[in-house]
């Protein structure tokens, strides 16, 4: 039976009535309004059709019949929102993309934690700094990072304008990957370049080759399919801000289902994802693939009755679990959740993110995260899977394109006393490019033994 307009605007606003953490207090709320009015007035930044798109390529995750490869900011910044820093971001996305399609055997789903990652979570809701405090920065969509009250100031304008980086950004993404700039061979030729001319690459000289004979091989076959000339590329960021992700939800004029366009995907974080909450109320009404961050204290019932909650109906491709345990933990902790998941004979795919559970802070006061427990909790990730004969099916990372400073060790070793000098992250420490480099080739041998 068709569903009545008016019982999915219900559905859609049933989580104002619940808890919803982490979300700002917005200083002006007659302007939060105005804004979310114009919000709700602006043009798709994506479509149905590709979200259900990027559904079933999830689902062939869930099936073990693909990998994915998810990253970017930890927090986007407007400032951030350049052809530079989004092409570099996407380079170095496609790179990784290709050693891992090669070694894996299998498509490798890419999404950008991109267009759309404007507001964070925050441990506390305030920062003291020599005795002054202020409300925390709560990403660009929010209030400014500048530790002024000025910029501390929560400003419902920043919503809109977080939608036209988002839009400016995805606009970027769309060229770059469907306009040459990702084309296979040359993607490739940035990679050869890499393992010759870093010594963190002469390590992976082998593979490398491999992929240079395989191309070779493929273009003395004469085979120039249209797929090495473009790629598929999606949008996703944590659903953190419901007014924001309310207003920009529409009704898919071919189903009549309600779609979040905001991004292709959209995931719900570690902090939010309370099963009597708004976020999991409101994200289990829109049609859109969803992810749930998991960390190292998620219960495997709880994980089940997020299922039930988010994906009663068990569709393929809707629900995909994000495990953020900590490099420490995750051989213990993700076993139990997997074999009550896999159980109940519902679809889940499986991505590990290694950063969130192996944040410290450095002597010299910098949040930063070390490159061997990155690897350690991807390769746990991969022990777990393989010993249980389930599918690891992707990873989801904080990476810049750029040579950042943010997180220690990697072939091209950045130690603690390094981390002043390109430290410009507005949020958590993401990999450099060439860590993100480093990790793709090592994932890659990681998951060829596990082939
Ligand atoms: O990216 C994740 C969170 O927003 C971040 O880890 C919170 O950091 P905080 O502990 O400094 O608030
Ligand atoms: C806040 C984040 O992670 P988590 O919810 O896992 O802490 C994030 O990915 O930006």
């Amino acid at each position: 039976m068709p569903v009545s307009t008016s019982s999915v605007t219900g559905q859609l606003d049933a989580w104002r009535a619940l808890p919803a953490l982490q979300q700002p207090e917005w200083d002006d709320a007659a302007e939060l309004r105005t804004v979310v009015d114009e919000l709700a007035k602006q043009p798709p930044l994506v479509f149905a059709g590709e979200c259900d798109q990027l559904k079933e390529s999830l689902a062939a995750v869930a099936r073990g019949e693909a990998f994915v490869l998810q990253g970017g900011d930890c927090a986007e910044t407007f400032a951030g929102s350049t052809a530079d820093a989004v092409r570099n971001k996407l380079k170095t996305l496609l790179q990784m993309a290709v050693v891992l399609t090669y070694a894996g055997r299998v498509p490798v789903v890419k999404i950008g934690r991109m267009a759309g990652q404007f507001a964070k979570p925050r441990s506390k809701p305030v920062e003291v700094r020599d005795g002054v405090e202020l409300p925390a920065y709560r990403g660009d969509a929010v209030n400014g990072f500048e530790f002024t009250p000025q910029a501390r100031r929560t400003d419902p304008r920043r919503l809109l304008q977080a939608y036209h980086c988002s839009a400016v950004t995805l606009n970027l993404c769309r060229a770059f990957t469907k306009g040459g700039y990702a084309d296979l061979r040359q993607v490739h030729a940035w990679n050869q370049d890499f393992v010759a001319n870093s010594p963190a690459g002469r390590r992976y000289e082998r593979l490398a080759g491999e992929i240079d004979r395989a191309l070779a091989f493929m273009k003395a076959c004469g085979a120039d399919p249209e797929e090495f000339h473009g790629v598929e590329f999606y949008s996703s960021h944590e659903a953190l801000l419901l007014e924001y992700e309310r207003a920009l939800t529409r009704i898919d004029s071919r189903s009549g289902l309600p779609y979040d366009v905001s991004a292709h995907m959209v995931w719900i974080g570690e902090r939010t994802r309370q099963l009597d909450g708004a976020h999991v109320e409101f994200l289990r009404h829109i049609r859109n693939p969803i992810g749930v961050k998991l960390g190292p204290t998620a219960t495997a019932e709880e994980a089940l009755a997020l299922m039930e909650r988010l994906n009663p109906e068990g569709e393929p491709g809707r629900l995909t679990f994000i495990t953020r345990m900590g490099a420490g933990r995750i051989r213990d902790v993700l076993p139990p959740l997997i074999e009550k998941v896999r159980g109940s004979g519902s679809p889940v795919a499986w991505i590990c993110d290694p950063m969130h559970g192996n944040t410290f802070e450095a002597p010299s006061g910098h949040k930063t995260r070390r490159f061997d427990d990155v690897l350690d909790e991807v390769t746990g990730f991969f022990e777990v899977h393989r010993a249980l004969g389930t599918h690891p099916g992707g990873i989801h990372i904080e990476f810049t394109g750029d040579d950042v400073t943010e997180c220690v060790g990697g072939g091209h070793e950045i130690v603690e006393d390094d981390l002043h000098q390109r430290y410009e992250t507005a949020c958590d420490p993401r990999l450099n490019r060439s860590q993100s480099l480093d990790l793709a080739f090592m994932v890659a041998e990681l998951y060829r033994e596990a082939q």
